[in-house]
């Protein structure tokens, strides 16, 4: 039996889904996969829990009460004494600094599984050093989820690039959080701020929702597919238009941004009146290859187009190439949401897994 022993990073919307997810599969693995999944480590920024083999159903109470304060270091001392093999690590945070440990867990035996779109979109010599590492210890980086969720974007795009497709352009609804909340803002009467708190509750924003407000997200997903395309591109290089007003973001607490939030209506409420009646606002991202220009922006569509008709977090991704001519090969679906993303990973893992002995 193949034994994959998994370290969670992130017991949040996504990590907790993750979990639940590999427990429920674990059986049918076994028998018909001849596949062993274990999580011996959970952890969240503060706290993690050991255990021998894998955490069972029971896990959130178990992390509660016998969770304690760890460091990166008595992880991977952990794993090391238990002799475990095949170990993944799993970055289901949204942690700017998380990604400062990839290297040293990479060093240490690890492969990596990421839904943290970070790692991928700081400079080029942070990436270019990550996969210098992943090559030099012969490890896995996957990180699927990190473009559309649990759509197989980055897949596609990488499986076309390398069979010497000639990609011209990509064009999406990128974000699955704003798909929701245009999408609902321009059908219902709602405040924008109203529509913004639903999406939060139902875990479809980023932990920081000015993070998907500000256009940064969507930005990195651009820069993330370009990456994949061999483009030379930095974050601080894409056309973003920021919907989130210079005195609610950068040195103003979150708390104060949710306190204030309301102040983002009026600009979208006026937008909302200029439409026609045929009109919906979407939220768009743009990758030309040939010029290599990205950009992130508000835009009308006619309900009827491809991107007007989509519903709820739906994203959409036409993928421009020279085999596929004027009609784009369209990727389209739940861009955003813990069950979906979650399976995005586990889908990752068990990739990652066939390349394992
Ligand atoms: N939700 C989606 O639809 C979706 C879709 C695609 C990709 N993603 C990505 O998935 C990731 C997780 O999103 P989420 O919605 O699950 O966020 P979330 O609910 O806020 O969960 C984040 C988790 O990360 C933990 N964390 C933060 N910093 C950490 C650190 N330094 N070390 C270890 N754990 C740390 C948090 O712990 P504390 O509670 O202790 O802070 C929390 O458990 C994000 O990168 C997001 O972009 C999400
Ligand atoms: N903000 C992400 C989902 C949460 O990470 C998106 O819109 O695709």
């Amino acid at each position: 039996m193949k034994k994959i022993n998994i370290v969670l990073f992130g017991t949040g919307n996504v990590g907790s889904t993750v979990i639940n997810q590999v427990l429920a599969a674990r059986e049918k693995l076994q028998q018909e996969e001849n596949l062993e999944l274990n999580i011996p480590v959970i952890a969240n920024s503060t706290t993690a829990f050991f255990v021998k083999q894998t955490v069972n159903r029971s896990w959130e109470t178990n992390f509660s009460a016998s969770g304690f304060p760890y460091k990166i270091s008595d992880v991977i001392d952990y794993v090391t004494q238990q002799g475990y093999e095949n170990l993944v690590a799993i970055d289901a945070t949204a942690s700017e600094s998380f990604v400062d440990h990839y290297k040293l867990l990479i060093e240490q035996g690890f492969h990596v599984v990421a839904a943290n779109k970070v790692a991928n979109t700081l400079s080029s010599e942070f990436y270019e050093d990550l996969r210098k590492s992943l090559r030099k210890n012969g490890k896995f980086f996957y990180y699927e989820t990190n473009v559309g969720a649990g759509l197989p974007i980055i897949q596609t795009l990488h499986g076309l690039y390398q069979a010497g497709e000639e990609i011209t352009r990509v064009r999406g609804v990128f974000s699955g959080s704003l798909s929701y909340i245009f999408n609902t803002f321009s059908e219902e009467s709602k405040s924008f701020s109203e529509v913004l708190t639903e999406a939060e509750k139902k875990g479809l924003t980023e932990p920081d929702p000015r993070v998907d407000l500000s256009g940064k997200d969507v930005g990195r997903k651009l820069l993330i597919l370009a990456r994949e395309l061999k483009l030379k591109k930095e974050l601080s290089e894409i056309n973003i238009q920021d919907l989130v007003p210079k005195h609610l973001n950068g040195k103003s607490s979150l708390k104060n941004f949710q306190l204030k939030k309301h102040e983002l209506d009026g600009d979208l409420e006026k937008l909302k009146a200029d439409l026609e009646e045929d009109e919906v606002i979407r939220h768009v991202g743009e990758l030309e290859i040939a010029t290599g220009n990205l950009e992130v922006k508000l835009v009308k569509e006619k309900r009827t187009s491809a991107f007007g008709s989509l519903k709820n977090a739906d994203s959409s991704f036409e993928i421009y190439t020279e085999s596929y001519g004027e009609q784009p090969l369209v990727i389209q679906g739940a861009g955003a949401g813990a069950a979906v993303t979650a399976r995005g990973v586990v889908a990752d893992i068990l990739r990652l897994s066939e390349r394992l002995n």
